[in-house]
């Protein structure tokens, strides 16, 4: 089997270049514009380090497709083989919030399916990685540990993470239901994943349509790594095959073991709050 080392190094050794540009321009007065179509805010540092990281990808795997969230994705109605995924920045409001929680997501997609995802936050120098089926990582100055999911399995005591930024009066509503009590927020897509596959938290509830694929396939991947789960909110996997972007139906990040004890109540309040048809 292909070991997917080199796509690996080279991910690693380019999330952590483009956190630098991040930090460059974390130190200056930058600007912060709003996309059309409300897509949210955008800044130097976001299109830069998009420019810098698909050049690169391009330049180390030519025949790989590369969707990018600052990128022309209009070609994105073709179907790859072998497609990367690419936020350059996800928690764009907490790097204008200037408190940290942003990351760097390179995930790579083989036949529709996450395969390698690396996920990086430049504030605190924290890397997490990790191969599907073959197992991740977490590195920062303390050192480098493997990663594993929890094994929690009572719905009621998993530890929910949530976005700082776009949290939902649904996402509290689906938490109520599943009796849950503990939950803490945390920007980035990315950065929450990380938290469910070093154990630090157990369940990750994304209620809006308002997501992308270069927000989860990476994430998804180090989660799948750790031995955790990624679906829809109707627990369906999602495809990466770069023919559909936007994640109409939410994301579900678990454990593995609440899994599925937690997906029929949270496809069912999907199914009730319009977000499932
Ligand atoms: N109004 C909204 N409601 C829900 N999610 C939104 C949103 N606007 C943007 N998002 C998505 O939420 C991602 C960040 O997740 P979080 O809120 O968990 O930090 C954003 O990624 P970007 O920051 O890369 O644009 C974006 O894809
Ligand atoms: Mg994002």
């Amino acid at each position: 089997m292909h070991t997917l080392d080199a796509e690996l190094d080279t991910a690693r050794r380019i999330a952590r270049q483009a956190g630098a540009i991040l930090l460059e321009v974390y130190a200056t007065p930058f600007a912060v514009q709003d996309k059309a179509g409300g897509m949210g805010p955008v800044t130097e540092a976001d299109e830069r380090a998009n420019a810098f990281i698909v050049e690169a990808l391009r330049t180390a795997f030519p025949s790989d497709g590369v969707v990018a969230e600052e990128s022309d994705n209009s070609a994105g109605a073709s179907r790859f083989e072998r497609c990367w995924f690419v936020d350059p920045m996800d928690g764009t409001q907490e790097f204008v919030h200037r408190n940290g929680e942003f990351a760097i997501h390179i995930g790579l997609a083989m036949g529709g399916k996450p395969a390698l995802g690396v996920v990086y936050r430049p504030v605190g120098d924290r890397l997490y990685w990790g191969v599907v089926g073959q197992g991740g990582f977490v590195e920062d100055a303390t050192g480098r540990r493997a990663l594993r999911v929890s094994d929690t399995t009572e719905p009621s005591s998993l530890r929910l993470v949530v976005s700082r930024s776009h949290r939902s009066r649904l996402t509290d509503a689906v938490a109520q239901r599943l009796g849950i009590t503990h939950s803490q927020a945390c920007g980035s897509v990315g950065l929450k994943c990380g938290l469910l596959a070093e154990a630090a938290a157990d369940l990750y509830l994304h209620v809006s349509d308002k997501s992308y694929r270069w927000d989860n396939c990476a994430p998804e991947a180090v989660l799948r790594a750790a031995g955790g789960i990624l679906t829809d909110l109707g627990g369906t996997p999602y495809s990466y095959d770069g023919a559909e972007l936007q994640n109409h139906r939410g994301l579900l990040a678990c454990n593995a073991a609440a899994f599925d004890r937690v997906a029929p109540v949270v496809a069912e309040f999907a199914r009730e709050s319009g977000i499932l048809r």
